[in-house]
């Protein structure tokens, strides 16, 4: 799979954009903030029909104007397939897949998988639960339309519970059958993501240990432990218990939602005992391993996209990374970077048709120097 072509209009500090890209790599190169990481954040609309960095997608459109759209033309099993994303402030999202409109966008997560490496991203280990719940949410659901699907039924119910949470709050009155059916859903479906996220678990820990090792040439005891109430024996017991402190708090205290992922070196919680190098070590790791799983699923290699990592990591981490490019262990491959000559030296020996492109302020334009 790869992209054949990408097309902007009014995205983000694109007037209008377009590139003819290369099958294997691509490097966009200017200066910081002309746009460089806009272009890999077009590519992710086009992948997973949002942005990598901005959730609010009315705030990926040009400024002062009222809609964007983000085009390419994808090369999937040896058919193209043309992928338009549109948004309009005030409307809905449209995503069209060769000139058919796409209801759900769920249809269309997991057809183009996609992986970015933004090795400054540490906020994978140091922020809050919610970062990593949606790391592995994100790559469950490119690879399991079921827990998609479960997810989206999950936030809903989450959603109308709390709801009426505060509903009861606000009146001053407590209906608790009203509760019921939300509870009945909420726990079922708790039940079944944490059994998928633990299970998921167990297939991606070998990869990341392996890809740990390989890129930091460290021999440290990672791991990744799965902290969730929703596997415990009562699980629902302990869900009604709580309803008391739901009342009291205006929402739902206990549910997938408030699960976490501790990534530990050694025994000790990464996030407060981990040095930058490991940290930094840690998420390429996840990462590549993210790649791998998605590669034995799909049988196909996802795009990579490699935020400024030339400027980000050490000379080790990167010789480690660009050994794996030179393997033809990557399929389409995507780099930004901010000095031109480094990324030519470092990409021409691996790849004498690497294309490289000049970004200037949101225009683009093929460099080749
Ligand atoms: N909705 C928008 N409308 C207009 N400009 C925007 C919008 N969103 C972001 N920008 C602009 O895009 C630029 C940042 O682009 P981007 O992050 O791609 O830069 P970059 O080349 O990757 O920079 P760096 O090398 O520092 O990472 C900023 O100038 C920012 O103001």
């Amino acid at each position: 799979m790869h992209l054949k072509n990408l097309q902007l209009n009014q995205f983000k500090n694109y007037k209008q954009a377009k590139l003819e890209l290369s099958s294997e790599i691509n490097c966009f190169v200017g200066i910081n903030g002309s746009g460089k990481t806009n272009l890999l954040d077009a590519i992710h609309y086009l992948c997973l029909t949002k942005s990598a960095l901005n959730a609010q997608d009315s705030q990926n459109i040009l400024h002062d104007q009222e809609f964007f759209t983000v085009f390419g033309e994808f090369n999937l099993d040896f058919k193209t397939l043309e992928i338009r994303c549109v948004v309009e402030s005030g409307k809905k999202k449209q995503l069209i897949q060769n000139g058919k409109s796409i209801e759900k966008m769920s249809e269309h997560i997991g057809l183009l998988p996609v992986v970015m490496i933004a090795p400054d991203d540490t906020l994978l280990i140091k922020d809050g639960s919610e970062e990593r719940r949606r790391f592995f949410d994100n790559m469950l659901c490119q690879l399991d339309k079921t827990y998609l699907e479960s997810l989206v039924r999950y936030q809903h119910f989450l959603k109308q519970r709390n709801a009426l949470l505060k509903q009861f709050a606000d009146t001053n009155r407590v209906n608790k059958p009203l509760l019921e059916p939300f509870d009945r859903e909420i726990i079922q479906l708790s039940i079944q993501i944490a059994k998928a996220r633990e299970q998921f678990l167990e297939e991606y820990k070998p990869l990341l240990l392996d890809h740990y090792a390989d890129i930091s040439g460290q021999q440290e005891d990672i791991s990744i432990q799965y902290d969730s109430d929703c596997l415990v024996a009562d699980f629902e017991g302990n869900f009604l218990q709580n309803q008391p402190k739901d009342l009291i708090l205006k929402r739902t205290t206990m549910g997938i939602h408030k699960d976490d992922f501790i990534f530990e070196i050694d025994n000790y919680p990464i996030k407060k005992f981990g040095s930058q190098g490991q940290q930094k070590s840690f998420v390429i790791a996840l990462k590549l391993a993210q790649f791998e799983i998605f590669f034995a699923h799909k049988e196909t290699k996802p795009i990579l996209l490699l935020d400024d990592i030339f400027d980000k990591l050490d000379d080790l981490r990167i010789e480690k990374l660009m050994k794996l490019v030179a393997n033809h262990k990557f399929g389409q491959l995507f780099i930004t970077d901010a000095r031109p000559e480094r990324s030519k030296s470092i990409l021409q020996e691996i790849d004498s048709n690497a294309k490289f492109f000049m970004v200037d302020s949101g225009v683009v334009s093929v460099w080749d120097q």
